[in-house]
């Protein structure tokens, strides 16, 4: 086992206030610390034209139409919805009422929980890295839930009953429904399913539960700015019925209706895979990257959630990775004089590290994996 303390300090954010709170107060003008000109604000597209539906039972019976719709997905999305994903309703309903309980409880008791400094796990914001940088409209609890040695148990273990049962249960269902997802993966990329599980199968998986409380300015502000998630795979739970993600598709964003009782899954930056070399990657075999390489282009795409005036929105995202002490770069076996590498080749904690040590912005942690940029990731 590693020592907790130099895995789990993956960087925290500057206290900002709590928005909940913020919104509880009569709000004829917002702070100029939430007003964005620096976005595209919300152009609503009203498109036929959206994210994929997957059907996962029929992936479970190997239906080789349904793996081409994933394999479609992946590329030309980097998103989609799942449904039949064999996560039971009770737990579903579970986390959701408890997630809200847990918002709802007095800020006193949520500053139990708050993010110490240098941390990422608990209440408070990600990402916040200087006093006059623009603030996300929305609160947020950061849990690291698997594996268990890497949870923060000044957190963890005083999470109040039922919602530490909940985590936990939620935590473990998830956990298997990203490990198939990802087998699923395996099969379309026809890489080896033994090393796939190898790098994954005790990966780190941790959630990000958002809180977008309503804003009088909704279309001033922003309540997750635009990011890619800088993981494997994320599984995204809305908790109520208020809309607010969006991608971006071809410059172009797309607002989002989660279906009931789908999950929306996302490929992360460590899973995409662009035409000429394994971006942020891992030490495939060579075997795989070729068929990676040619085979590949599945994208971890941009999204952001806007906020609106009328209801609070909720959500959260779970993600999931590789084992924390993995190399995170480009394939060794294709590298070669002719085909120098281009990113980096890190450890994953600093890799993680470096993301967070960052304000959000876009896709532009991955131009910092390029060896050419000489800012150091975990710096
Ligand atoms: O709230 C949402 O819909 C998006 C959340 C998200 O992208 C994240 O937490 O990384
Ligand atoms: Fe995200």
């Amino acid at each position: 086992m590693m020592e907790e303390n130099n895995l789990a300090r993956l960087g925290g954010s500057l206290p900002v206030p709590s928005v909940q709170e913020l919104a509880k107060g009569s709000l004829e003008n917002v702070s100029s610390r939430y007003l964005r000109d620096d976005q595209q604000l919300p152009i609503i597209i009203k498109s036929d034209d959206n994210i994929p539906i997957i059907n996962m039972e029929s992936l479970v019976f190997g239906d080789e139409f349904e793996f081409k719709k994933l394999d479609f997905a992946c590329r030309e999305w980097g998103f989609f919805q799942l449904i039949n994903h064999g996560v039971s309703d009770s737990v579903i309903d579970r986390v959701k009422k408890d997630t809200q309980d847990f918002f709802n409880l007095p800020l006193e008791d949520k500053k139990k929980l708050k993010q110490m400094d240098g941390d990422l796990d608990g209440y408070g914001q990600a990402f916040v890295v200087s006093e006059d940088q623009k603030l996300d409209w929305a609160d947020m609890f950061f849990l690291t839930t698997n594996p268990p040695y890497l949870r923060k148990q000044h957190i963890f273990s005083h999470l109040p009953q039922p919602f530490r049962e909940t985590v936990e249960l939620y935590a473990a269902e998830l956990k298997i429904l990203a490990l198939k997802i990802i087998d699923f993966l395996a099969k379309t990329l026809n890489m080896d399913e033994e090393y796939i599980r190898e790098m994954f199968g005790e990966g780190t998986q941790a959630m990000r539960m958002n809180y977008y409380p309503p804003c009088p300015q909704p279309d001033k502000v922003i309540g997750l700015t635009s990011h890619s998630d800088a993981v494997a795979l994320t599984i995204l739970l809305q908790l109520n019925q208020m809309e607010g993600l969006q991608i971006k598709k071809d410059g172009v964003w797309i607002p989002i209706s989660p279906l009931p009782h789908a999950f929306i899954i996302n490929i992360g930056d460590i899973l995409e895979v662009n035409k000429y070399d394994v971006t942020v990657s891992f030490p495939f075999k060579k075997n795989l990257n070729y068929q990676i390489v040619t085979n590949g282009a599945y994208r971890s795409i941009e999204h952001r959630a806007v906020v609106n005036s009328k209801k609070e929105r909720l959500s959260i995202a779970t993600f999931y990775s590789t084992k924390f002490d993995r190399q995170i770069g480009p394939a060794p076996s294709i590298i070669s004089a002719k085909n120098p590498a281009k990113f980096r080749s890190i450890e994953a904690a600093d890799y993680v590290r470096g993301y967070f040590a960052r304000k959000l912005d876009k896709k532009s942690y991955l131009d910092v994996m390029r060896i050419e940029n000489s800012e150091n990731p975990a710096s």
